[in-house]
């Protein structure tokens, strides 16, 4: 599945941090920390969401839904937390 495999590619520039990586300059510690850079984008990627939500643009939501998911599986991946764990987490609350 897609979300997997860019999950495996955000794990992959956490740890090697190659040039020109926006997960490696998002998860390195400089004038902020990564956690604190992490955290913004997230509260500004649900604030642009909800924004096009309320206005009602189709396109915009599915634009800002991507990266307020694609940010917090950074956040899940800085974190060391393996992916499988959401997955299981879903189908804990599966009913
Ligand atoms: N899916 C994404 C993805 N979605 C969004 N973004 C980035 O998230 C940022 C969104 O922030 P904004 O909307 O505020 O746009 P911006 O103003 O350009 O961002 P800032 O410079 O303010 O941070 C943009 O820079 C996007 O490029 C992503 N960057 C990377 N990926 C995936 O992550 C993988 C690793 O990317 P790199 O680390 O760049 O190699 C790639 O292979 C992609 O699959």
């Amino acid at each position: 599945m897609i979300l997997e495999e860019v999950y495996e590619t955000i794990k992959q520039r956490i740890k090697e941090k190659p040039e020109g990586s926006y997960v490696a300059k998002l998860t390195t510690d400089d004038k902020k920390s990564a956690i604190n850079k992490i955290c913004e984008k997230i509260g500004e990627e649900a604030t642009e969401l909800i924004l096009a939500a309320k206005d009602n643009k189709k396109d915009e939501i599915i634009y800002e839904a991507a990266d307020l998911i694609f940010h917090t599986m950074v956040l899940l991946a800085y974190k060391g937390i393996e992916f499988e764990d959401l997955l299981k987490e879903f189908e804990q609350r599966r009913k």
